[in-house]
């Protein structure tokens, strides 16, 4: 039998709603992977409700589950950490030390980075240490870095003029280190306004997708957090790159055309239980180069 995956995940926890491990645990256990979640934060909602109470994780509490896992013999099972939103900088190079001990361990678990960063734009707020942390930081020890178009632009300090400069922005982002970058979600000057675009670069070429923009009254948060989470729960089920990234661009579609239908502003993920593990639709990447 095959061996079900096993996967850290060190992102927010909030108590009513999706977003972080809140969005992403459920689907990454429904597509088949066992999660080990770690929260950076419980919040009682998102920040883009503009307000929340709850408490941020200190940052040695991150070592200290970690060494709490090696103790009863479990830590070299992990196959890959993900992390994503962060309550401090200090959080963050408290969890690339967990990665370099697991890695220890076991030398092929991976790493995916999804570097939530606030933005003005998307109304998303994490403190400024965080943002140059991950530019910094994080993105030099990621096998997989999942940035948004934001993001993309503040790792490459200035925006796109068109889809093949957003292209050579993300591969010039393999040069930091990571084997994949995928980039959740592009925009560009030109973009087809009924589209909804993404990125995979790879060290074996590049990817384009191309999946139909659904229309929101607001938008929905914790997306970026359900893209990445799936991806990599995919990858360690044994799906190639490319197949990830189609099945992920699927997946997350059937979440949002669900909440779509139900005029809902936060994610209907259990009612799109069944089509995030089987999804209906099917995007495909076709392969782009410079
Ligand atoms: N097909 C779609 N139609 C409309 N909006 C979408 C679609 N897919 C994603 N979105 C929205 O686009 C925004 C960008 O998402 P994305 O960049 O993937 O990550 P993040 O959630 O990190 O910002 C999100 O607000 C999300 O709700
Ligand atoms: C607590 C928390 N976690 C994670 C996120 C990231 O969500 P998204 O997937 O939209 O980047 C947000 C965004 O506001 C948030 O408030
Ligand atoms: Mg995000």
């Amino acid at each position: 039998m095959k061996r079900t995956p096993h996967l850290l995940a060190i992102q927010s926890h909030v108590v009513f709603g999706h977003a972080g491990n809140s969005a992403a645990v459920f689907p990454m256990q429904r597509v088949g992977v066992n999660v080990w979640p770690l929260n950076t934060v419980q919040f009682s909602n998102h920040t883009q409700y503009g307000q929340w109470a709850g408490e941020v994780l200190a940052p040695q509490q991150i070592p200290a589950l970690v060494e709490g896992i090696a103790a009863i013999g479990e830590l070299g099972n992990c196959d890959a950490v993900l992390s994503g939103y962060l309550g401090s900088a200090a959080q963050g190079r408290a969890i690339l030390s967990g990665v370099a001990r697991i890695k220890a361990i076991n030398p092929k678990a991976l790493y995916l980075c999804d570097p939530v960063m606030g933005h003005p734009e998307k109304g998303c707020i994490v403190p400024q240490e965080v943002s140059d942390f991950l530019l910094d930081e994080a993105a030099a020890m990621a096998d997989l870095l999942c940035p948004n178009q934001l993001e993309l632009d503040s790792f490459a300090g200035r925006k796109p003029q068109s889809l093949f400069d957003c292209l050579a922005m993300a591969k010039a982002l393999l040069a930091r280190g990571p084997k994949a970058v995928l980039v959740k979600h592009l925009d560009y000057p030109g973009k087809l306004p009924d589209g909804f675009e993404m990125l995979l670069v790879t060290e074996d070429g590049s990817w384009h997708l191309r999946r139909p923009l659904l229309a929101f009254p607001r938008q929905p948060v914790g997306v970026g957090d359900l893209t990445s989470g799936l991806f990599l729960a995919r990858v360690l089920l044994g799906d190639s790159l490319v197949a990830a990234f189609e099945f992920t661009a699927a997946a997350v579609h059937e979440v949002l055309l669900e909440t779509q239908a139900c005029a809902s502003y936060e994610l209907e993920l259990v009612r799109a239980q069944d089509r995030i593990a089987h999804p209906r639709v099917r995007f495909e990447a076709t392969p782009i180069s410079l």
